[in-house]
């Protein structure tokens, strides 16, 4: 990969770490003068799974709104595949190959999984051109791989309306992969689900790891524990650890602002 160098503030040279696909470097967002994010600095690797945890307000989603360009970044620098994407619009970071996945499915309930795939693969414009479009067998091979993905193969023609919370969580999931991205961004995917939906959600995310990096934010710590391979720990606006789900549960810092006040709210 060849080395991208952008120019900071100060003029010194920031480059993104070599072989990492999304570079983060010293991210700062600033909203009306409150420090939201305070100079993080994230790296994320081939076919890797990143989970953030952190209290509420740590700066998690922002972060993620930062990489996507939904949050103006005041200072530091996104790369992606060693391109400097700082600031782009989120129309031009999800055309590069970042896919976003929000907390609420927005999804077309009334049509079927399939046809919401469909919707979703490059090239399809507009929801009646798209689906009374000609299927071809290219496209009808990759909604079904799709399907796969995300464990709905056997609801691909249920409409969406029909399917509980968990698998139009999953139809979602369905819709960002549809569109090739390298990276998939995922803000608290198992909201709202029933323990066996969380864990198959965790299955699913294993299985997307193989053709995509996945950054994750969770608060369920059972399910941070299934997926996780590096944990990285948000506290007001900064990076407090990272490392594996032994090292990052056993950190004193980290038990003081998260582990502890989770292990009493789960009392
Ligand atoms: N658009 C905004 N304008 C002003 N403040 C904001 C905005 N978005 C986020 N914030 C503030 O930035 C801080 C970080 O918010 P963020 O949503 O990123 O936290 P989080 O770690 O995702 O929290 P949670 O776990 O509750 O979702 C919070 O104090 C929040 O109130």
């Amino acid at each position: 990969m060849n080395t991208t160098t952008s120019a900071s503030i100060d003029s010194a040279p920031v480059t993104h770490t070599e072989g990492a696909i999304l570079s983060i470097k010293d991210l700062k967002v600033v909203f009306s003068g409150f420090k939201a994010l305070k100079g993080v600095n994230l790296d994320v690797g081939e076919n890797e799974i990143v989970t953030i945890i952190g209290p509420n307000g740590a700066g998690k989603s922002t972060l993620l709104d930062a990489i996507v360009g939904k949050s103006p970044v005041a200072s530091g620098h996104v790369f992606y595949h060693g391109k400097d994407i700082t600031n782009r619009s989120a129309f031009e970071v999800a055309r590069m190959g970042i896919g976003r996945k929000f907390q609420n499915p927005n999804v077309y309930n009334e049509l079927t999984v399939f046809d919401n795939i469909l919707l979703a693969l490059k090239g399809s414009h507009g929801v009646f051109s798209s689906i009374k479009s000609k299927l071809t067998a290219a496209k009808r091979d990759k909604i079904i791989t799709v399907l796969d993905r995300v464990g709905l193969l056997e609801k691909g023609y249920s409409k969406v309306s029909s399917l509980s919370h968990g698998q139009k969580q999953w139809v979602e999931i369905g819709m960002v992969i549809a569109q090739d991205p390298s990276v998939v961004l995922l803000d608290e995917p198992t909201a709202g689900m029933t323990p066996d939906e969380t864990h198959l959600t965790g299955e699913i995310i294993k299985t997307i790891s193989q053709n995509h990096s996945v950054v994750v934010i969770e608060h369920d710590m059972e399910f941070v524990k299934q997926i996780a391979q590096r944990i990285v720990v948000l506290h007001q606006g900064e990076k407090l650890t990272e490392g594996s789900v032994s090292e990052v549960q056993s950190n004193p810092k980290v038990i003081e602002v998260y582990l502890g006040r989770e292990q009493i709210d789960a009392a």
